[in-house]
């Protein structure tokens, strides 16, 4: 009986990994100011060494530690003022014991000098002499030549999404073109005979789509490309037509509606009409989405989730967001997780990974996790959430005061 034998998250994921292994997206060579939230797709290491001459770090005069041990308000230390380092000016003074050179931030430390004394611990006696009230250690004040960064250091792994450090970094290595995971083509596509598209007058009976939406800017805040976003009634053909041509066009395609076992629900029929190896999971144990469809069509991984906006979210959040990771080799995980306190005892569905959502309340520095219910067509659900916890198929629910991990959404 179809939907009665269902995959467990886990052999999902597993069996995802099977069947994609060895595929992944192709690469392009991108300039480092466009490569925001892109994924590098090769080992990055840098190309010289920052910074690439021992630096101050504050604005003040170049010394020999040595000179200034003892030094102290009441006893200064007494120096030879050797002029000063102009600012992107390479230091040509040498500091020999008994001198001092002034040097702003960031300017060139002299050859000899091994520390800095700040400016508000010295005196400028008559413009030769200068008179220091405090010892320095060495290396105070200082940053040393490739202290920051080290030439031939990884900078950047493969995998990785770059954030704005890591562009600045690369900038900083000597690094400006970059390979890059291609953007995942993303299409999207609803299917129902109820469905409108959300700007038109309804007849009784029929539904407005919001899928294509919330699925669309789900692949956008993923860095997918959404290459296509439409809506086909349930009819074998149409459907085989649009999803065929989808996956000429893309790395993803998300059909949702039409994933249960009801007369019109053709979504897994379209998908193995298609080519191999065709639909490899229909029906997975969680809640909500239980009749979820994945399947592979040529390299092409195509899904079938459920029509209700909230499972439809939620399983593209497992389950569509777990292959783009993968098709772009991104190391890390992308769900950023908060720890609170339940506040309420949560049930859960036996046998079933069970997503609750839940709002988060800050009391006693500590997060506060209110269970919020809705049914899985109420999309006002995933907006009043903060994000969701997950509870383990073989887990009994929560019990109020235990601590849980929050996945933001
Ligand atoms: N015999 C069984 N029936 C059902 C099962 C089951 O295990 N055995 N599972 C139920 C669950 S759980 C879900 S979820 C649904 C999923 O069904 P479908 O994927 O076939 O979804 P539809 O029937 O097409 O739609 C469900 C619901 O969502 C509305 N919808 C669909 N698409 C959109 C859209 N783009 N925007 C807004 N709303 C949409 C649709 O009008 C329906 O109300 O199956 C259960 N049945
Ligand atoms: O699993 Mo269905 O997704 O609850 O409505």
């Amino acid at each position: 009986m179809k939907l009665l034998k269902v995959d467990s998250v886990e052999e999902t994921k597993r069996k995802m990994d099977h069947y994609f292994e060895g595929i992944s997206l192709d690469v392009e060579w991108i300039d480092i100011a466009q490569a925001l939230g892109r994924i590098a797709a090769e080992n990055l290491y840098a190309q010289r060494e920052v910074p690439e001459f021992p630096r101050s770090t504050v604005d003040g005069y170049a010394v020999m530690a040595k000179d200034t041990y003892g030094a102290s308000e009441s006893l200064p230390t007494f120096l030879q003022l050797e002029g000063n380092v102009e600012m992107g000016e390479a230091a040509a003074q040498k500091i020999v014991p008994g001198k001092g050179v002034y040097v702003p931030t960031g300017g060139m430390l002299p050859n000899g000098a091994d520390a800095m004394v700040m400016i508000e611990y010295v005196e400028s006696l008559d413009g030769d002499t200068i008179a220091v009230y405090k010892a320095v250690a060495p290396g105070e004040g200082i940053m040393q030549q490739g202290e920051d960064i080290q030439k031939g250091e990884p900078v950047v792994a493969k995998g990785k999404k770059l954030k704005p450090q890591d562009i600045g970094m690369l900038a900083a290595a000597g690094i400006f073109s970059i390979k890059v995971f291609k953007k995942p083509r993303v299409f999207v596509i609803s299917t129902g005979d109820e469905l409108v598209h959300p700007k038109e007058e309804t007849k009784l009976g029929q539904v407005r789509d919001i899928n294509t939406y919330t699925l669309s800017a789900m692949a956008l805040a993923c860095n997918a490309e959404v290459v296509g976003q439409v809506i086909v009634r349930d009819d074998f053909q149409l459907l085989q037509n649009t999803v065929k041509h989808a996956i000429e066009k893309s790395d993803v395609v998300v059909v949702s509606g039409g994933s249960s076992v009801g007369k019109k629900d053709v979504t897994a029929k379209v998908i193995d009409s298609l080519g191999e190896p065709g639909v490899f999971i229909h029906g997975v144990a969680v809640k909500p989405g239980k009749p979820t469809i994945i399947g592979r069509v040529g390299d092409t991984a195509v899904f079938g989730l459920p029509g209700h906006p909230v499972s439809a979210m939620i399983i593209y959040k497992v389950f569509v967001e777990y292959i783009l990771r993968r098709l772009q080799q991104l190391e890390e995980a992308q769900e950023v997780v908060i720890y609170g306190i339940c506040d309420a005892n949560i049930h859960s569905s036996p046998g079933k990974e069970t997503y609750q959502m839940v709002q988060l309340e800050e009391r006693d520095h500590q997060w506060i996790v209110k269970p919020i219910y809705g049914k899985s067509g109420a999309i006002s659900l995933m907006t009043k959430a903060h994000g969701y916890i997950k509870i383990r198929e073989n887990q009994e629910g929560i019990h109020k005061g235990e601590g849980v991990e929050v996945i933001l959404l």
